[in-house]
């Protein structure tokens, strides 16, 4: 079963080295793997090249519907394997879209690998896939609040999210732009029982301009709250740019 990435530019896949840009891992050198779809439609997505092909008229703030023959490419696990051995050994990240709607292929895949830290960035809505479970070392979970735009009970699926919240492998990663947003996090932190040193606050945004907006209330409210903060490196590094 093949797996269907992303591109940078049409036929090219997106399957990158790049310095991990958020959460946990940050500034760590990785190799990135990004796939195509997603089972979300989340209005401020910065990859809507993922999923928002011609035809899907959910909204999205840019309103821009990709082509996709021109954003999609299928490849064998066996070849993506190998391109990822060739850049970099030691740390990949798999990301997309929704990375786990593909979990055996991804499975297969990282049993196709030579020994490395594996982890998966993922909107928390998808169980991973039972063979693939065991294979990853880390889940950055970034479940999605209502100023998403997507139906609350697609978003937030309370059984996975108790799975997430008792796997120390997890850890949550939370999109903020508003003071609302803050309210629901720290809802869903009590309600499941996340520690504050596997909860992550990232400011909305795709620009250092929108970032730095938010991140000097966010730092306050990480402070207040005994939670931990996140930068977007790769947006100040390089900007809103694939393959980075
Ligand atoms: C594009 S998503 C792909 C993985 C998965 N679908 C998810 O949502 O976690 C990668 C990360 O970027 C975050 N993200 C997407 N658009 C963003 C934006 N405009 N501002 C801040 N973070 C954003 C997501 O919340 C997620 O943590
Ligand atoms: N450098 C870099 N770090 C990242 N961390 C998570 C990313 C993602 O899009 O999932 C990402 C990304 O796209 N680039
Ligand atoms: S879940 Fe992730 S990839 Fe899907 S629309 Fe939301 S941010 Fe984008
Ligand atoms: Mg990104």
């Amino acid at each position: 079963m093949p797996l269907t990435l992303a591109t940078t530019t049409p036929g090219e896949p997106e399957l990158f080295a790049s310095l991990q840009g958020e959460g946990p891992s940050i500034g760590r050198p990785s190799t990135f793997l990004r796939l195509s779809r997603c089972n979300l439609a989340c209005q401020w997505c910065d990859t809507a090249y993922t999923w928002r092909f011609a035809g899907d008229n959910r909204p999205h703030r840019d309103d821009l519907a990709f082509e996709r023959t021109a954003n999609q490419l299928t490849l064998p696990e066996e070849d993506v394997a190998a391109r990822i051995a060739a850049l970099s050994p030691d740390r990949l990240v798999i990301t997309g879209g929704e990375p786990l709607l593909q979990g055996a292929a991804l499975a297969r895949l990282c049993t196709l690998l030579p020994a490395m830290h594996v982890e998966i960035e993922t909107n928390g809505t998808v169980a991973p896939h039972a063979a693939l479970d065991p294979l990853v070392q880390q889940f950055n979970v970034s479940p999605k609040l209502s100023h998403s735009g997507n139906a609350a009970e697609l978003a937030l699926i309370p059984e996975r999210l108790r799975a997430w919240a008792a796997d120390e492998r997890a850890y949550f990663k939370f999109v903020v732009a508003d003071e609302d947003d803050l309210e629901e996090v720290l809802e869903l932190q009590r309600q499941y029982a996340i520690p504050g040193d596997r909860l992550f606050l990232m400011a909305e945004g795709r620009s250092t301009a929108e970032l730095r907006g938010r991140q000097g209330w966010l730092a306050d409210v990480c402070l207040r709250h005994g939670l931990r903060f996140t930068d977007r490196l790769h947006i100040h590094l390089w900007g809103d740019t694939r393959g980075t």
